[in-house]
């Protein structure tokens, strides 16, 4: 790329050019600098700020479409004022595209493009030169004294190729100075290389499963958009077990086909991420994909963004921040499991993954799938409204049943005090097991007991620093806060009235399931599957192995269990509270215990032994449940959407949540009630009610030290709220000390 791109961006002044550069920062708009020549829009500079220099770059002019946020303009700044340039960056620009999106995001989110910028720039070491590494290959000499020792290094990087000293000396069995030695004998020369081997190619001409024919007339779908290279949404609804998967490979597999550049995106939730899916994608394309969440390591993340930016990563699978990957030519886009809470970010720039990536398509003109065996009600919509194009996969592969579904009425069928598998549970594992299948207890809360009280006084243990309850956690002999992770002994006493022996569990957390099922199944091998006991993917693998393997008889776990495991020889699935998800009563709570229960569900009989689904339930007749229990989502996806659509609800309507928080509780409740005061009520320009609700504690009402309120803005219908939330910010100053956080779209309610 050189410097004379067609975008240029700069007005002319004495030789020198004005650019406009948007630094990663939280302030609102781009500074202008100077520079010797027009460079083209998207291009990494490096600028002075003060007394730092820092990483900018070059913006384009404001799209006139977006919704456009008042910046703060630098143009007023009169030339001699202005700072030259410090230098360029090694790397290919953004995209003009990229650079929309965060125009985009930013707008939507109502925070500054700086911030969002950060998000692109997220690895600054990816921006330096790569690090080089020094290799070692046969050189012209004959060393004069050829010892065993010296033998061995020169035979190993003879068979192997060059190598590095330690590689070699590990080789060899030796130390690395005998290495070096022999490349100052003139055996060996050295020269330096990119320390990062470029990835592995997916191979796309490899061939894939024999497809049933609703999936390859969903496949081809999708390859025709891929091909063809324009924007569509397709929303692949198909059971669990259907096949999902092996159709988005083949439209990955077309977007490979399509040339030697095109990139292709695959999001999945962060826990998705197993080892089990990426031994798919290596069986089916012969390399694996570039991984990018969380716990990738600084070297692995420097790599895989610069390789990104570079073009030279093909595919990449991640969590939702990557959809913040600065790529080159994005070709596809596929978002498993799109109904997946954990696709909204909940801290920094609060955006929805599955929403942005949508935004991101339709911007850099790609397809993208979106695929779920329960799609989000906002999903469903916009594919029953013919904006997106539905392709539905019916039936398991290799026509396996879907599980048999039933609830176990707990007023009818208790288990016995301190227990928590009723009798006809029992009974089915016990079958189970004895025709040598194996069993997943599903039970959404870590540690012990999600409660500990003093018989004597009545105390429960509570965090110090959030409004919330410790949660013992037997194994580690901690109490843990889930919030904020304060955690401490358990203590011997009760430590409000002294009283010993007297603090008690109430209730179940996975790991007093275990000890139930220890209890009741001496001789099943048990394993429980929390993010307590996987703390690293390689573990999660091993575990993940040793249960497809057949090592294991009885799964107990939380969340993490329910996603996208196939373990062929599972076929009872026993829910032990099937009504958890459903009390605290928020917008989605409905919905989303339908889609976890199928989703956990859709573990059972995936090959060729049928399933079993026990809902462990006090309310059978509950929608939720009675919805599973016939296999019938599709009513009670309707009956949701009913409900959301008279209350004009989203997708039918609104939603804005603030989110007050500060160390000082009055300084909160003040900033509250300035925002109450300025709230806009009544019908917005485009003739849709608008009404906030609050202030009011949040049900987390102290987080971490700090306290919380919250107010909510609801709009009946779905015009822009940006402008509107804007001017409502700017009429109330929050009482120093006091943050507010502007969620558009929220899905936490705590
Ligand atoms: N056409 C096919 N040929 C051979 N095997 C197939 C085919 N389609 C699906 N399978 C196999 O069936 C199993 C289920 O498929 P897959 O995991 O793709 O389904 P899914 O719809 O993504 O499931 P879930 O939503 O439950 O995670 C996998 O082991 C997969 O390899
Ligand atoms: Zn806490």
């Amino acid at each position: 790329m050189t410097d004379a791109g067609k975008n240029l961006t700069a007005d002319s002044v004495e030789g020198m050019v004005r650019l406009s550069v948007l630094l990663p920062m939280p302030f609102a708009g781009p500074l202008d600098y100077l520079y010797a020549a027009p460079v083209s829009e998207g291009s990494i500079l490096r600028v002075p700020l003060g007394p730092r220099e820092v990483t900018g770059v070059v913006w384009p002019a404001a799209d006139t479409k977006r919704p456009s946020a008042p910046d703060k303009s630098d143009r007023t700044v009169s030339v001699e004022k202005l700072k030259p340039v410090a230098g360029r960056v090694d790397m290919p620009p953004l995209t003009p595209d990229l650079c929309r999106f965060v125009d985009w995001v930013a707008a939507y989110t109502l925070t500054s493009r700086g911030r969002v910028l950060r998000m692109i720039l997220s690895v600054p070491a990816a921006l330096e030169p790569p690090p080089v590494q020094r290799i070692f290959a046969p050189g012209r000499e004959r060393p004069a004294r050829l010892t065993p020792a010296r033998a061995r290094v020169l035979d190993a990087i003879a068979a192997q190729g060059p190598l590095s000293a330690r590689a070699a000396a590990e080789a060899a069995g030796v130390s690395e100075s005998v290495v070096r030695g022999l490349a100052k004998a003139g055996a060996l020369t050295m020269r330096e290389v990119s320390a990062d081997a470029p990835y592995p190619l997916p191979d796309p001409t490899r061939p894939g499963p024999a497809l049933s024919d609703e999936q390859a007339a969903a496949a081809a779908a999708v390859c025709g958009a891929v091909t063809a290279g324009e924007y569509a949404v397709f929303l692949l609804d198909g059971v669990t077990g259907s096949g999902k998967t092996e159709v988005y490979f083949e439209a990955v597999a077309a977007a490979l086909s399509r040339d030697d550049e095109t990139q292709i995106l695959v999001l999945v939730p962060e826990i998705a991420l197993t080892s089990q899916w990426l031994d798919r994608f290596e069986a089916r394309f012969g390399a694996r994909p570039v991984v990018w969440h969380s716990d990738v390591g600084q070297a692995a993340r420097r790599r895989a963004w610069a390789a990104t930016a570079r073009g030279s990563a093909r595919v990449i699978v991640g969590a939702r921040s990557a959809l913040f990957l600065p790529f080159r030519k994005l070709g596809l886009i596929v978002v498993d499991e799109e109904h997946d809470p954990s696709f909204k970010q909940e801290d920094g720039v609060l955006y929805h993954a599955r929403d942005m990536a949508v935004l991101r398509a339709s911007l850099g003109g790609c397809p993208i799938v979106l695929a779920s065996a329960t799609p989000s009600l906002e999903t469903a919509v916009n594919a029953d409204a013919g904006r997106y194009r539905r392709l539905r996969l019916t039936a398991r592969h290799g026509g396996a049943a879907l599980p048999d579904i039933r609830a176990v009425d707990m007023r009818r069928d208790p288990p016995p005090p301190g227990r928590w598998i009723a009798p006809p549970l029992e009974a089915d594992m016990r079958d189970t097991l004895a025709r040598g299948e194996q069993v997943m207890l599903f039970l959404n809360r870590r540690g012990y007991a999600p409660l500990t009280l003093c018989r004597t006084c009545g105390h429960r243990l509570e965090c110090p620093h959030c409004s919330a309850w410790m949660v013992e956690h037997r194994f580690q002999r901690r109490m843990q806060c889930h919030h904020c992770g304060h955690s401490g002994p358990v203590p011997p006493a009760c430590p409000s009235c002294g009283a010993e022996d007297s603090l008690v569990a109430c209730g179940p957390g996975v790991e007093r399931l275990f000890e139930e099922v220890g209890a009741r199944f001496p001789e099943a091998r048990i394993a429980v599957m929390t993010s307590d006991t996987l703390d690293h993917p390689s573990e999660t693998a091993r575990f993940v192995a040793d249960i497809a393997a057949g090592n294991v008889d009885i799964v107990i776990g939380t969340q993490i269990v329910t996603k996208g495991y196939h373990f062929p020889q599972l076929t009872l699935v026993g829910v032990i509270d099937a009504d958890l998800g459903l009390r605290g009563g928020d917008l989605r709570a409905g919905e989303r215990t339908y889609q976890q229960l199928t989703q956990v569900a859709g573990r059972a009989g995936r090959a060729a032994r049928p399933g079993r689904v026990f809902l462990q339930t006090y309310d059978p007749a509950h929608p939720v449940v009675d919805a599973l229990v016939k296999g019938d989502g599709a009513r009670f996806m309707a009956l949701e959407e009913d409900g959301r659509r008279r209350h004009a609800m989203p997708p039918f309507g609104r939603l804005v949540a603030l989110i007050l928080s500060g160390r000082d509780e009055s300084a909160v409740i003040e900033t509250g009630r300035r925002l109450a005061a300025t709230a806009p009520s009544g019908q917005t320009p485009g003739g849709e009610a608008v009404q906030v609700l609050g202030p009011a504690p949040a049900p987390l009402a102290r987080l971490r030290g700090y306290y919380r309120v919250r107010l909510l803005l609801h709009q009946r219908g779905l015009g822009r709220v940006q402008a509107l939330m804007r001017d409502w910010l700017k009429r109330s100053e929050p009482v120093k000390g006091v943050t507010v956080k502007v969620d558009i779209d929220p899905y936490s309610f705590l």
